[in-house]
């Protein structure tokens, strides 16, 4: 597979809903997403019949036209009722002689489904094909799909295109009831981008976090380092957030410990539920009962592999520390 090198990347849509999904899932990756607007690039002709025939000619029309490496998305949604329309032709069933009109699509397709007296649920499916072309005509296509069911009456108001009839499987509310981060993590588009990953590999920006602390530059660590999906937490001691001391109690310590990571990973874009790895050096071994509460409230749905250790720490009143690695896919 060609990797992704350069800086910038023009990603070929006329579409301000998946413009503004893509430049959120490229947005760890310190790439600059140009988009058709910049470059005032006419709308190709969707002439093929497949979704990787779509998005090829898109991604290679603006490839050739700017000479960038250039990323088209040729979507739509399957219903099973439908044999699989609109399917390619999604963007078609909202055409009218004055623009696109999405309301009158999702209702054409609930109307195609009434028809037939088609069964609840009526399942459906939305799919994406993402193509990178670089200008000297290769290119690399990944595809992606979210399993769900339409739904009528129209939920929501986020999102765009058919996201308001579209309830995704194991939601009870559609896309466009859904937080548009949320979406992004589980969408069509999601899908095929996290295959479409493996390209920017050698360009997974670095960040380091730093939490402020005067031994940072001294001892030549972060706070945190984010890398791509990864974000590495460095050994976090108990001290109150406040009045810096460390309580007397391994259990508040270890209270305290805790909280830093939660705050130090949602400051990176992460959750405690991304929490792959744990790794505890307490001074005591007798500690461990004592700091059952804080670890079972934090982990006990959350399980990452962990290991303990009995060892020194480099303050005599420092009884824990925990450093953890978390995952984002
Ligand atoms: O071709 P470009 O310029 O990228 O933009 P487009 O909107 O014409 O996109 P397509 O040709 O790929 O048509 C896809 C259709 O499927 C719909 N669609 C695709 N992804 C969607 C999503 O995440 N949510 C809702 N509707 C979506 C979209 O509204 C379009 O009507
Ligand atoms: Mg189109």
């Amino acid at each position: 597979m060609r990797k992704f090198t350069g800086d910038r990347l023009l990603f070929a849509t006329h579409n301000k809903g998946k413009l503004e999904e893509m430049r959120a899932l490229l947005a760890p990756f310190g790439i600059t997403v140009l988009s058709n607007d910049d470059f005032g690039l006419p709308e190709p002709e969707e002439t093929e019949t497949t979704f990787v025939g779509n998005a090829r000619i898109k991604a290679h029309a603006a490839a050739k036209a700017t000479g960038l490496p250039a990323l088209s998305d040729d979507s739509g949604i399957e219903v099973d009722a439908l044999d699989g329309a609109p399917g390619v032709y999604t963007a078609d069933w909202a055409e009218t002689p004055t623009g696109r009109d999405f309301t009158l699509a999702m209702t054409r397709t609930w109307d195609a489904c009434e028809k037939i007296a088609a069964p609840l649920p009526r399942r459906a499916r939305f799919r994406s094909t993402l193509v990178l072309a670089w200008p000297d005509g290769h290119d690399e296509v990944f595809e992606g799909k979210a399993e769900g069911q339409l739904v009528w009456p129209m939920r929501g108001a986020h999102g765009h295109g058919y996201d308001p009839m579209f309830q995704p499987e194991g939601y009870d509310i559609t896309f466009a009831e859904m937080d548009p981060a949320k979406k992004n993590q589980i969408s069509h588009r999601a899908d095929a981008f996290r295959k479409l990953v493996q390209c920017f590999e050698a360009k997974m920006a670095r960040q380091n976090i730093s939490g402020g602390s005067p031994y940072e530059p001294k001892l030549g660590y972060s706070r945190a380092v984010v890398q791509g999906g990864w974000c590495f937490v460095a050994g976090t001691t108990g001290a109150d957030p406040v009045s810096k001391a460390f309580p007397d109690s391994v259990l508040d310590q270890a209270r305290n410990t805790l909280a830093t990571i939660k705050a130090v990973l949602e400051g990176a874009g992460f959750s405690m539920a991304d929490v792959v790895r744990a790794n505890y050096v307490i001074t005591d071994a007798a500690y461990v009962e004592e700091i059952i509460p804080a670890l079972s409230k934090t982990f006990g749905e959350i399980r990452p592999a962990a290991m303990m250790i009995v060892a020194g720490l480099v303050n005599p009143a420092m009884k824990i520390e925990i450093e953890v690695t978390a995952f984002k896919g």
